[in-house]
């Protein structure tokens, strides 16, 4: 049998799958814990990921390995290949401002963001690697003057891999390069002009490859493959079909499509990234998913088993009782200094159940006005195909096709964006024009009549909203 192994780099922890190169099935895996925050020094996660190799049995069979990972993140490295300082994440809104300076610098306003959707696709928000790399200028000059090169969570983590031979060997792929501000999926390059216009200088960045390209060896002297950011790995682990949108709900909220065209979006909602077989992702990400019913669990003082059972057990729209999630301020809309809300509190809602139901129904609600963003930029959405942490909750499954207004898919539980790494492993392993074809256990279906209320008094107590003076 020829194992291959696929590892997920994201935003709660690391997880090791390793997989049968020809059939897909799963061998053996393993998973470690990473650090709470936005701002987490890279270390930490090759802490996780030895961690998480040794409880997955070790790397020392495998005929491929690929690494998958949390988007966007700014790993920052000397001359040495030393980290200059902790990586600030994708969830990281401190460069909201550099954000809105560098759309003021293309021309500003509706001007300036669509000279950036023409450039690279995507319109500057705090989340995208570059504006992290002008808060750093503009904030730690010291840092900023040993900066040689830049490279993203799963770059770092496959050169640690393949041995971190110098800055040179630093290797990424398009899906990940997509999420910069200074690469194109569209003409396959770098925007060396547009990383100067971020960070006042041209510094060293890693060379991109193509879908089956060889990022380095592992000390077996087998290949690995050139990685992905984690949602376009979802896609490909997912096995979605053309007309199926994947939605991944994890730290971060996903709605995206595999497409043979850029979103060109310029209000910045759909976000033109690119996928792991060549073509684009167009995509739209909240900062607040999973993380919503871990906070709804925490002021209820439940569990996530009775979090589901008390949502469930209030009526659709929670009587009026709408949580807005943005926890985390939020990415789409563009809101970093927002903060949650609750609007609609009566004596009849004032309980468990209902806090329960409209914190589901609010987070859920964030996505389907993704989805609504993603169609309008012509995306066919036939079925969804719900992933991640929060597709462990029955009430989300069972309440989301109300809201999305489309049959929903759910795989058995696991590990979608390892998986899609590791397909891409045997991929490289195996060679040929498309990824090898895996079988999966068939999904549980959801379908339920659109309740439009739930959507309506969302959208109004979500432009309700007031953003925070000062964090
Ligand atoms: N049964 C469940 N119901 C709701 N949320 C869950 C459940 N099980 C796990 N989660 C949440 O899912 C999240 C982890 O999902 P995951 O997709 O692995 O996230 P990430 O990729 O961002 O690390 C955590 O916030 C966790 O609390
Ligand atoms: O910012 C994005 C994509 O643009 C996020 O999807 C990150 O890639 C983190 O993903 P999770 O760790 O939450 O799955």
């Amino acid at each position: 049998m020829t194992l291959v192994a696929g590892i997920d780099s994201s935003t709660q922890s690391c997880k090791v799958v390793i997989r049968d190169a020809e059939t897909g099935k799963l061998v053996r895996q393993g998973r470690a814990s990473h650090p709470d925050g936005t701002e987490v020094h890279p270390d930490a996660w090759w802490t996780a990921l030895q961690q998480a190799i040794d409880e997955a049995g070790g790397l020392d069979d495998v005929a491929a390995a690929s690494v998958a990972g949390q988007q966007h993140g700014m790993v920052v490295l000397d001359s040495d290949g030393e980290v200059v300082r902790p990586a600030l994440l994708w969830n990281d809104t401190r460069s909201a401002g550099a954000a809105a300076d560098l759309i003021d610098e293309l021309g500003g306003g509706d001007k300036g963001r669509r000279a950036w959707v023409d450039a690279v696709g995507i319109v500057p928000v705090a989340s995208f690697t570059l504006t992290k790399l002008r808060w750093l200028a503009r904030n730690e000059p010291e840092n900023a003057a040993r900066v040689a090169a830049v490279c993203l969570p799963h770059d770092w983590l496959t050169w640690k891999l393949s041995g971190a031979r110098g800055l040179d060997t630093l290797r990424t792929d398009r899906s990940d390069a997509s999420g910069t501000l200074y690469w194109s999926a569209a003409t396959n390059e770098y925007r060396h002009d547009l990383l100067e216009l971020g960070f006042g200088r041209r510094i060293a960045v890693p060379e991109v490859l193509g879908p089956t390209g060889i990022a380095g060896t592992l000390p077996n002297g087998a290949p690995l493959g050139p990685g992905a950011g984690d949602n376009a790995a979802a896609g490909l682990g997912a096995g979605a079909l053309p007309g199926d949108v994947v939605i991944s709900i994890g730290t971060s909220g996903t709605v995206f499509v595999s497409s043979d065209v850029s979103p060109d979006d310029p209000s910045g909602a759909v976000s033109g990234f690119a996928d792991t077989t060549g073509r684009f992702l167009p995509i739209v990400v909240t900062l607040n998913a999973a993380r919503v019913l871990d906070a709804a669990t925490k002021l209820l003082g439940v569990d996530h088993e009775e979090l589901s059972r008390l949502a469930l057990s209030a009526p659709a729209g929670a009587d009026g009782l709408v949580l807005i999630p943005y926890l985390e301020g939020e990415r789409t809309p563009n809101r970093p200094n927002a903060t949650g809300a609750i609007h609609g509190l009566t004596l009849r809602t004032s309980d468990p159940a209902h806090l329960a139901r409209a914190a589901v129904e609010g987070m859920l609600c964030a996505l389907a006005d993704g989805l609504d963003a993603l169609v309008a930029r012509g995306a066919t959405a036939n079925r969804i195909v719900l992933v991640g942490g929060g597709a462990r909750s029955e009430a989300v499954r069972k309440i989301a096709p109300a809201l999305f207004g489309l049959p929903v898919l759910v795989p058995p539980p696991g590990e979608y964006v390892a998986d899609g790494a590791a397909r891409q492993a045997a991929w490289v392993a195996v060679g040929g024009d498309a990824p090898p074809t895996w079988s999966a256990e068939a999904p549980e279906v959801y379908e339920d009549t659109s309740v439009p209320l739930i959507r309506e008094q969302y959208a109004a107590a979500r432009d309700a909203v007031i953003d925070r003076v000062s964090r």
